[in-house]
């Protein structure tokens, strides 16, 4: 199918990021995938077409089933495509991956329990063969970033499920990569952890300017962080919207009672209403 293209629901004011205008960090064409099962193929992901700029943040929001994930793991080279192509800073994903292209942070903060916060960030750096002094620079500077000095010689369970996820993010930032993908990090989280969070991860994007593709199932969070906002539906998995934000880059918590954002949310919910069959 063919996108609509990308308007702002308000025409007078400009929008936050105008994504063809920076340089493509993710391109996908005619992007397709379909699962082999049991039961026959499952086309989890059809038709995507999609270009990401440098610094932007782009929501995937959809509902259950709609391949938000699957595309995720597709860009992270964690599931192969079966149709059309993408490339990740140019290079095929295989590639970006071998040159630690992004981080990726999961639902759940999957630390290791039996490491320390410092040891689970240091996990990858490890992997990555860097030198002890180099990997301690890292962790200081990971960990500042998302607010955990402090928590180095505590193990995961001895921490609140927002610092466990926060955990789990600075350990993504520790590749150090320009790309990071989000997978539901706030999902299980409380309101109120989650709208810190949110804050606190704005805050994080505009000082280390990196591109941000971040999968959620809610209108506000979407709204609240995205510069440009992806509506999928399911059977088969495609984009049917694609909304590019006209809220500013400095964003208050309190920005969400404003008309614009309440405008904005209410395009997100149209597009979910139409590309949802209630059929189950
Ligand atoms: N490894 C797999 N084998 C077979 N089918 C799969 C596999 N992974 C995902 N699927 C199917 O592909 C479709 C898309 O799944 P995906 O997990 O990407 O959706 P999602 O939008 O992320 O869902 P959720 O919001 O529930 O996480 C679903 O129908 C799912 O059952």
């Amino acid at each position: 199918m063919t996108i609509r293209p990308s308007v702002g629901v308000s025409a007078s004011v400009k929008p936050a990021n105008e994504a063809p205008a920076n340089e493509p960090v993710v391109e996908a064409q005619k992007l397709g995938l379909a699962f082999q099962t049991g039961d026959g193929p499952v086309q989890a992901l059809s038709d995507v077409d999609l270009t990401i700029g440098k610094g932007e943040f782009v929501s995937f929001i959809g509902p259950s089933g709609c391949g938000k994930t699957t595309l995720l793991r597709v860009i992270a080279d964690l599931e192969r495509p079966t149709e059309g192509t993408i490339s990740i800073n140019g290079m095929t994903p295989e590639q970006a991956r071998e040159k630690r292209a992004y981080g990726y942070v999961f639902q759940a903060a999957a630390l290791y329990p039996w490491r320390t916060i410092e040891r689970n960030v240091a996990l990858p750096l490890e992997i990555m063969g860097l030198s002890r002094s180099e990997q301690q620079e890292r962790i200081r500077r990971t960990l500042e970033l998302v607010n955990l000095t402090g928590f180095e010689k505590k193990y995961p369970w001895q921490l609140s499920g927002g610092m466990q996820q926060r955990a789990s993010i600075a350990r993504a930032l520790a590749f150090d990569a320009d790309l990071l993908l989000m997978d539901e990090p706030f999902g299980a989280l409380d309101e109120i952890v989650r709208d810190h969070l949110n804050e606190q991860l704005l805050k994080l994007w505009a000082r280390t300017e990196k591109t941000i593709c971040f999968v959620t199932h809610s209108i506000p969070e979407a709204v609240y962080l995205s510069t440009r906002i992806v509506v999928m539906s399911p059977r088969p998995g495609r984009v049917t919207d694609i909304i590019e934000s006209t809220l500013p880059k400095e964003r208050p918590l309190d920005i969400r009672e404003s008309p614009e954002f309440l405008a904005i949310a209410a395009r997100v919910r149209d597009g979910l209403r139409a590309g949802h069959s209630y059929e189950d």
